[in-house]
């Protein structure tokens, strides 16, 4: 099954939008994890145990395992959640972007590596740089849109014009060309910052019932109300809600499992009332 149909099916079935991020910090894990050499991997695991049946995806961000030298451990999560919780996707987010000599080595990291379901993309460097993560038709590929960040603004809301006409901001141009011209495998998604509620309306009204990632709940502030409102498609899905730090550190006492899963389950009932 392709990355949307999984998505589409994993909406319908378990009723939730919600992707928890998986952005291990090991001084920001509960104490039974000092002394634990795989604590990255043991910590994620619990997590993902804990939340499976409120979300719609998981997304392990790839730079909190690389900076601990924790590739092994991201390996053996992607698979622990392949064999434990099937249907659900799993979302590398790395943000790659290179020429496509490259790209196309970084498109093997995510897919054969790392057996994801889908990747975070950079379209700074234009489409043949996306091509190679575009070729894997069963594979989503995530671009990189409107992010969540303040500095959003700096370059992605810069007017620009096609050839002296069509004049607005950068990302509606990067909306626009990945829902015509990239999406013809139908395996594009847009990444879309939480915390810009009229971008998300904006971005909605380009693209149709292009898939969203949605971060910057959560610990970043965004309003999940007006989210669900402003991006949800005609049918109440489209949207893949992430929040990382507000689960995974619910609480940093021997009760964090739990206090994850209750921090999923309670913004899945949130997006749930304005869906
Ligand atoms: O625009 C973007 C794109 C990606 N991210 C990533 O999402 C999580 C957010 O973590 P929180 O703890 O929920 O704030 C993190 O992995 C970012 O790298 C984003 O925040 N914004």
């Amino acid at each position: 099954m392709n990355f949307v149909t999984a998505l589409k099916t994993r909406w319908q079935q378990a009723n939730t939008l919600v992707c928890v991020g998986l952005d291990p910090e090991p001084a920001r894990f509960p104490a039974k994890f000092a002394d634990d050499p795989d604590a990255a991997f043991n910590f994620c695991r619990d997590i993902v145990d804990a939340t499976a049946e409120y979300v719609c995806a998981f997304k392990p961000q790839i730079a909190h395992f690389a900076a601990l030298g924790a590739e092994d451990a991201l390996t053996r999560l992607v698979a622990h959640i392949h064999a434990a919780h099937p249907g659900i996707p799993v979302i590398l987010d790395s943000k790659r972007g290179d020429i496509g000599s490259t790209a196309k080595h970084y498109a093997s990291e995510a897919f054969d590596r790392y057996a994801a379901d889908a990747v975070t993309v950079n379209p700074y460097l234009g489409r043949d740089s996306v091509q190679p993560f575009l070729d894997h038709a069963d594979k989503g590929v995530v671009i990189l849109c409107r992010t969540s960040n303040p500095g959003a603004s700096d370059l992605q809301d810069l007017v620009v014009s096609d050839n002296g006409r069509d004049a607005r901001p950068l990302y509606q141009h990067v909306a626009e060309k990945i829902a015509r011209d990239w999406n013809a495998n139908g395996n594009c998604a847009l990444v879309v910052g939480a915390t810009w509620p009229e971008q998300l309306k904006q971005v909605r009204a380009i693209v149709g019932d292009l898939p969203f990632l949605v971060p910057g709940v959560g610990a970043q502030g965004g309003d999940v109300e007006a989210v669900v409102r402003n991006a949800k498609t005609a049918d109440g899905t489209g949207l893949v809600v992430s929040s990382s730090r507000a689960v995974l550190h619910a609480s940093d006492g021997d009760d964090y499992a739990e206090a994850a899963a209750t921090a999923a389950r309670t913004l899945r009932d949130e997006i749930n009332r304005y869906r």
